[in-house]
Order: structure tokens, then C-alpha cells, then sequence
């Protein structure tokens, strides 16, 4: 796992320079607009934004944030003709038709940044249909905040300044972790969904609190800190998350008793099938967008 680190300020003052497309607008995409950003990796000038065509939701982004935003082709040509690096930023299922329409736009000069689920880097090469450097990278929407998690693959023709700027920035809006691409998937099941998964805990956790008499704010601030608490615990004592859980469980107590509940309901298990089922699910998209290249 790499985190940023103070040598690499003038590295990160060199992306200020640079020219950034987001070809798509949706949660993801902002959600790394809004990282660089507020931390000052880029400024507003240099990063575009596009889409299919919903134009209330660039206007929101270009209000929100001051970045360049267009919903005409001349204009979408040009912030992708103009740009040093190209963030591919649309569902997977549009991916395939999306990449095609503008291939002839796109020219070895450039970084191309794939945050796409399951779309391998053979296939993204099969889309554009020349040598392009290429990153796949499978990031989380807690790159809002900068506590994002991000797991990264190159393709071959990546040079070592080109792996050292694209590792930078999303270190810049978390941690990130280079694998080797197929373990990318995996990553999309743990990471890329994870946040989904602590979320739906933290929903369950304060219905629990409100069902059992707590007002909705106080069992809402009280899992909020529990699960920031929770996670700084792990990562400031270094401890690992079974053996904090055995300092709070004391014998025959309260959590015992909860955790015996989880374990009838086979949480553990539950937990890994849901991760190797969405590891599965970006396979399977993958090879759906493969079919579409090849076809
Ligand atoms: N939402 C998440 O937590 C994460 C999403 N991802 C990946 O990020 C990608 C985007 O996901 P979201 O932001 O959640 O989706 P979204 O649905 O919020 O945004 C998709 C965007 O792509 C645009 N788009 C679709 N077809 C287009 C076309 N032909 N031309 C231009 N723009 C087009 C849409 O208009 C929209 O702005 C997906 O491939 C997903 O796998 C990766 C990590 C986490
Ligand atoms: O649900 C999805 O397919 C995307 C990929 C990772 C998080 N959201």
C-alpha cells in the first residue's frame, strides 16, 4: 500500500500543468473531480467534464466546482483532443459504444485512465485500436475526501513517469495498492463496492438503535462514531480487527451474545460470498464489454 509522501511535492506541482477529460460525469468521476480539487492537485481550468447528454448535471458540476463542461460534440471533441490525460468514467455497459465514437480523437500523446469495472486493459486497447498508455484502476468514492482506496494495473507501454503520475494522483485522494490486472476484480469486490457494504451495516445498526428507542439522531451519531472509531482503532494500533474484537467481547457479555446472532446468521460467511460474487459480477461485465469490442 503507498500513500503520498512529502519528496513527491514536485510531482504533484507538474500535474497542476496537465489537462484532465472526464469522459462521463456521474458519481465517480466527481467524486475524483471534487478529490483533486480540494486538494489542490489541479485547478478548475484544467479539468473538463462530459456526458451522454444530461445537461442539468453538467451545469450542476460546472456550477459546484468551476470545471469546463460542454454537452455539444464540437466542444466534447476538442476537451478530448486537448487532453493529457483521459479519464474513462462511463458505466460499463456504455463503455464499448462510448470508447468507439471517439477513438479517432485520441492519440499516443496521452494517458488514458480507465476507473471502468471489469474492462481489461485488451479490451480498451481493442476499443481505441492503437498503442495508447493505459491505467485500469479500480478507485472508491471516499476519493472524495481523500480516503479513497484504489487498486491499479498498467498497461506495458506505461512509461515510469507516466506509473509514478498516475499513482500520485490517486494517492492524492487515498491510499493505493498496485496489482497485477487480473486481481483488479477483486479489488472492485473488496474496495470498489466496499463503502456500499460498511454502509448498508451503518443503516441496519441505526434502525437497530431507533427500533430499540433512540431517538433517530442519537443512534445515527452513535454508529456514525462507531464505525470511525472502529477503523481508526485498526489502523492506529496496528492490531488486527480479530483481536480488537476480542478486547470487546467480553465472556458471556453483551457482544458474545450479538456476535453468536451473527454467527447464526453465518455473517463471516455471508460477507466473503458477497465479495467473491461481486468479484465474479466484474468478470462477467468485463467479458461483456469484450463481446462488444470483439463483435
Ligand atoms: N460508483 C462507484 O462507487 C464506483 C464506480 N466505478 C466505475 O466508475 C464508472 C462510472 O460509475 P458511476 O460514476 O457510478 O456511474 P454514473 O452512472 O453515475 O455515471 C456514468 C456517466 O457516464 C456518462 N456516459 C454514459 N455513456 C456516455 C457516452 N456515450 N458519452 C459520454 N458520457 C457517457 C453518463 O452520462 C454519466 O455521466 C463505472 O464504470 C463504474 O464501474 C469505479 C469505482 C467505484
Ligand atoms: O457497483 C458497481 O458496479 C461499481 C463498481 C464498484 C463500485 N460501484
Amino acid at each position: 500500500m503507498t500513500t503520498l509522501s512529502n519528496t513527491d511535492t514536485t510531482a504533484l506541482q507538474q500535474i497542476g500543468s496537465l489537462k484532465m477529460c472526464f469522459y462521463g460525469a456521474g458519481s465517480m468521476a466527481e467524486a475524483m473531480v471534487r478529490g483533486l480539487l480540494d486538494r489542490g492537485l489541479t485547478e478548475p481550468e484544467q479539468v473538463s467534464m462530459m456526458n451522454r447528454q444530461n445537461v442539468d448535471r453538467l451545469a450542476e458540476l460546472s456550477t459546484r466546482y468551476g470545471v469546463h463542461t460542454s454537452a455539444e460534440d464540437e466542444a466534447k471533441a476538442a476537451m478530448l483532443r486537448e487532453a493529457d490525460i483521459i479519464f474513462l468514467a462511463m458505466k460499463p455497459k456504455d463503455a464499448a459504444d462510448a470508447i468507439s465514437q471517439v477513438r479517432e480523437l485520441f492519440h499516443p500523446g496521452q494517458l488514458i485512465i480507465s476507473i471502468i469495472a471489469g474492462m481489461t486493459i485488451k479490451t480498451l486497447e481493442t476499443l481505441i485500436g492503437k498503442p495508447m498508455p493505459i491505467v485500469r484502476t479500480m478507485p472508491n468514492t471516499s476519493s472524495t475526501i481523500g480516503l479513497g482506496a484504489t487498486g491499479v494495473s498498467f498497461s506495458s507501454s506505461v512509461s515510469a513517469d507516466q506509473r509514478a503520475l498516475a499513482e500520485l494522483m490517486f494517492q492524492s485522494v487515498g491510499l493505493t495498492a498496485v496489482v497485477e490486472e487480473p486481481k483488479l476484480d477483486v479489488v472492485t469486490g473488496l474496495s470498489g463496492s466496499g463503502p456500499a457494504y460498511v454502509y448498508y451495516l451503518m443503516e441496519a445498526m441505526i434502525a437497530a438503535g431507533a427500533e430499540l428507542g433512540l431517538t433517530q439522531e442519537a443512534a445515527r451519531e452513535l454508529t456514525i462514531q462507531t464505525v470511525l472509531g472502529a477503523a481508526h482503532m485498526v489502523k492506529a494500533t496496528g492490531e488486527n480487527p480479530a483481536e480488537l474484537r476480542r478486547k470487546v467481547t467480553s465472556p458471556n457479555g453483551t457482544t458474545q451474545a450479538a456476535i453468536e446472532k451473527l454467527d447464526a446468521n453465518n455473517f463471516s460467511g455471508s460477507v466473503i460470498s458477497a465479495i467473491a460474487r461481486a468479484t465474479e459480477r466484474a468478470a462477467e461485465m468485463g467479458a461483456e464489454i469484450e463481446r462488444k469490442a470483439t463483435s
